[in-house]
């Protein structure tokens, strides 16, 4: 009798919960936002989570924009989200609705980085925050970043002269890690010399993998968060013990030294938690000091890394470009000594090339999401409370409307001018309004510096190892070059004449093919 009454509970709970799945699938088209074709109980997560053999995510979504117009939504598990390329709309939900849209879609994590943290607790951490990359502070780091770059352009002095191929995007991590080390948190980890290095070792591994199995399940039914959070530590689910402990004594090494010498990102973060403040005013946690020392980390390393790897490897395919930033470089440089901050900000052209690179390959892909507080209404468009919006960066830096021949490499859409003629909201390699990438200004500063300083010096040319075209992963909420990019470099003093090669005809067909992601 009890085996009959438990059966029959379990049918009716069954399907109620499958009546309101089904129901849920129906939100976003009953407020006008096609959706789809989805499955039943896991709405699209299989075509919108990586997996190994399997078509890229942003392909996927870039085939749905093209299917279902500018405004298309799908489920990611249970969750509603709804990809907008209008960008009309976008500037609304980014920048002038941000009150409605200033927390990032669901994270599965209880960490109190800046990128999860929502409502009032991110609006006081971006304020303490923000100073890190003041135009004072990012003076008094240029030292500091052109030391690491010197280190790296002695690397490549070795490989040129041995005319070894070199992996960028291997030499790139160990550059920016050395960067954002010195830099956030002054600490000399020295990849460059050492790449065996750990916390590399760490930050390599942890940015390659895919998104875990438990993040998946728990968007399929997040019901069960609580209990999930109760059973398994977050530790566990995301594995960073080992980070978390190397902070920890970091910080604990700042406190002990008795007069603070520095003022990088650290000392901002520990003295928002020291500060004797009333109760208006943020105090940060411990934990909030480790947490955001282990992104400035994480923001500052794979990012600025893919996006350096990028535009190597389009400079090596472009040797006219790389003849324009050389005579850019030595305008306003000089071939006497290295660029100085006061140059970084004459280098148009150069950071031209390094927002084209970031244009055609954005780094981060499926991170600039906003999830709606209230019901939002926009021309036949409701976003309802709850939903999350998706910024498909790949979709609109690809669209001919807004770059004729977007496959094509080419800085000048970059210059002053043709950025102002432009929609504000047709570049977001580093996402818009006010929860844009905080270091933006530093990562643009580190791509011109690294790049005036290669290109001053050196040569960049494929050589056999190179794949034309690329194949990119988006295993997260990263795309990277699936398999590295093996390019050769030259001493332009003594390895070659000074000319324009144009590129072959073979070569520039290939090149045309930009592939969508793995
Ligand atoms: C080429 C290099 C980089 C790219 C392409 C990039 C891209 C992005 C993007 C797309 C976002 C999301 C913005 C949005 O949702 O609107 C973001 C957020 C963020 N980025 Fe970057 N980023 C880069 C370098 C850096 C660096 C060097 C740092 C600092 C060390 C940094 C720190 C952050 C932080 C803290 C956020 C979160 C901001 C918030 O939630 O308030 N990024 N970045």
């Amino acid at each position: 009798m009890i085996t009959v009454v438990l059966v029959a509970v379990l049918a009716v709970l069954l399907t109620h919960f499958l009546w309101r799945r089904k129901n849920h699938f129906q939100l976003l088209a009953r407020n006008g936002i096609p959706t789809p074709k989805y499955h039943w109980l896991l709405g699209h997560m299989e075509q919108t989570f990586y997996s190994p053999g399997k078509r890229s995510v942003v392909e996927v979504k870039h085939e749905w924009l093209q299917l279902y117009g500018k405004v298309c939504g799908f489920y990611s598990g249970a969750i509603p989200r709804v990809l907008v390329a209008d960008l009309d709309m976008l500037k609304h939900i980014l920048v002038k609705d941000i009150n409605n849209f200033v927390n990032r879609s669901f994270f599965g994590t209880d960490k109190k980085m800046l990128i999860f943290l929502r409502d009032q607790q991110w609006k006081d951490v971006r304020r303490i925050m923000t100073p890190v990359f003041s135009s004072a502070k990012m003076k008094k780091m240029m030292p500091l970043m052109g030391g690491c770059v010197e280190e790296l352009m002695d690397m490549y002095e070795t490989a040129a002269d041995s005319g070894q191929p070199i992996d960028m995007m291997e030499a790139f991590q160990c550059l920016t890690m050395d960067v954002i080390n010195r830099c956030a948190i002054t600490l000399d980890i020295n990849c460059i010399k050492n790449p065996k290095n750990e916390v590399l070792a760490f930050m390599r591994k942890y940015v390659s993998q895919p998104i875990p199995c438990i993040f998946k399940f728990i968007v399929a039914f997040p019901m069960l968060y609580d209990l999930i959070r109760l059973l398994i530590p977050e530790n566990k689910r995301n594995n960073i013990t080992f980070i978390e402990e190397h902070l920890t004594k970091v910080v604990k090494q700042r406190r002990e030294q008795t007069q603070a010498t520095v003022v990088d990102g650290l000392q901002l973060l520990v003295d928002a938690a020291d500060a004797n403040v009333d109760a208006s005013k943020t105090k940060l946690t411990d934990e909030e000091v480790v947490d955001n020392a282990f992104l400035f980390l994480l923001a500052g390393f794979e990012t600025t890394s893919t996006a350096l790897t990028y535009t190597s490897y389009l400079l090596a395919l472009n040797p006219d470009i790389q003849e324009k930033i050389f005579q850019e470089v030595e305008e306003v440089v000089g071939l006497e000594r290295a660029p100085s901050y006061e140059d970084l900000s004459k280098l148009v052209y150069t950071e031209a090339v390094a927002l084209e690179s970031t244009r055609m390959y954005p780094p981060v892909t499926g991170f600039i999401t906003r999830q709606a507080t209230q019901d939002w209404q926009y021309g036949p468009y409701t976003i309802p409370a709850g939903t999350e919006v998706e910024v498909p960066v790949w979709s609109i830096h690809h669209n001919p409307e807004l770059y004729p021949q977007p496959e094509l490499f080419k800085p000048e859409r970059f210059l002053p001018k043709a950025k102002k003629d432009r929609h504000t909201m047709a570049y977001l390699g580093f996402g818009g309004g006010p929860r844009n990438c905080l270091g933006l200004r530093f990562a643009l500063m580190e791509m011109k510096l690294v790049l005036s300083s290669v290109i001053q010096r050196f040569y960049i040319k494929p050589c056999s190892h190179t794949k034309v075209p690329l194949t990119l992963v988006t295993r997260n909420v990263f795309t990277n070059p699936d398999e590295g990019v093996w390019l050769t470099l030259h001493r332009r003093t003594t390895d070659l004449p000074h000319h324009y090669e144009p590129p072959t005809q073979v070569l520039y067909n290939r090149l045309c093919q930009v592939p969508l992601t793995k």
